[in-house]
């Protein structure tokens, strides 16, 4: 299983680094034999699996329960567990007893948080410092919708470019191992990327970047209908299914399922017995 420092590494070696989410057993496992570098127990799950209309309502009992759910699929993956909305902004002490519950509970390896204001910055900080790897995440957002006013491209001007680059600096110096760049354009995730000495991971950020995170959902395109612009859908997991499922109720209103290899019978002897032979 690889460390924080191998993704270090693996940015001063130019080997890009693969991400993928995942919110359950089964996808935890097939996300493992899949070989990704490291799984996001992402709070897109609130989108994606639970269909809520954004991430706001999902809970620290939610990533928990979804946590350990995805390490028992992925026991020999790095996993990175999202903190949810309000769970790292009351208080440096309450950030710490959240992001230890994480990592305890689940056994995931770090915890990612949205932001880089004073507040923010001083969480990455402790959380590091009292042994809990943190992966930053900045550009859109998402636990912060309301106040960007949807879901739309960060940093698009000079003087956000510029806000962002500090940002992403002020991450790395308070102690962060990676950084996730969500929908901000290529040029800049490239110049973040060339200003820090620890890996980006891109989503919606370009090519640049020294990695990449899709949601699982988006990448098999199932159960989503609408997947952002910066999504390529590498299998349709909806038609599948859908198959699947039609199938399975047309066989059983045609009474062709189950068939004598899906039943159990009876000995013989036994239906006598059973019966007095009277069958
Ligand atoms: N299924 C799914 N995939 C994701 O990548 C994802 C989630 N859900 N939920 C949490 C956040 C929200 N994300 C989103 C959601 C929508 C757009 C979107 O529609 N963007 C517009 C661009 C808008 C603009 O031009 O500024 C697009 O057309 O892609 C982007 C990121 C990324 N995350
Ligand atoms: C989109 C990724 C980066 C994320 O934060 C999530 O899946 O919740
Ligand atoms: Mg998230």
């Amino acid at each position: 299983m690889k460390q924080t420092t191998d993704f270090l590494k693996m940015k001063e070696n130019g080997e890009k680094i693969v991400m993928l989410t995942a919110y359950d057993y089964p996808g935890a496992k097939l996300a493992e034999k899949s070989g990704v570098d490291m799984i996001l127990v992402g709070d897109s799950l609130g989108m994606v699996v639970l269909g809520y209309e954004s991430t706001i309502p999902v809970t620290l009992d939610d990533m928990v329960h979804h946590g350990k759910a995805v390490k028992r699929g992925a026991a020999d993956t790095f996993i990175v567990v999202d903190m949810p909305f309000m769970s790292y902004h009351l208080s440096v002490r309450e950030t710490l007893l959240n992001g230890a519950r994480l990592i305890q509970e689940t056994g995931a390896h770090a915890v990612k948080l949205e932001g880089a204001d004073d507040m923010i910055i001083a969480n990455i900080g402790a959380l590091t410092k009292a042994g809990i790897p943190v992966v930053a995440h900045l550009g859109l957002t998402p636990q912060s919708v309301a106040v960007l006013g949807g879901y739309k491209v960060q940093g698009k001007n000079a003087e956000a470019a510029q806000k962002l680059m500090e940002d992403a600096k002020k991450c790395a110096q308070a102690g962060a191992f990676a950084l996730v760049l969500e929908c901000v354009p290529k040029q800049l995730a490239k110049a973040v990327t060339g200003s820090i000495s620890i890996p980006t991971i891109g989503i919606g950020a370009g090519v640049y970047t020294d990695g990449q995170v899709l949601v699982y959902h988006d990448v098999l395109s199932y159960g989503v209908e609408r997947v952002p612009k910066f999504v390529k859908q590498y299998e349709n997991v909806n038609e599948i299914v859908l198959r699947g499922l039609n199938n399975y109720l047309t066989d059983v209103k045609l009474g062709e399922f189950p068939e004598d290899q899906h039943s159990f019978t009876m000995k013989e002897s036994e239906l006598i017995s059973l019966y007095g032979g009277k069958i």
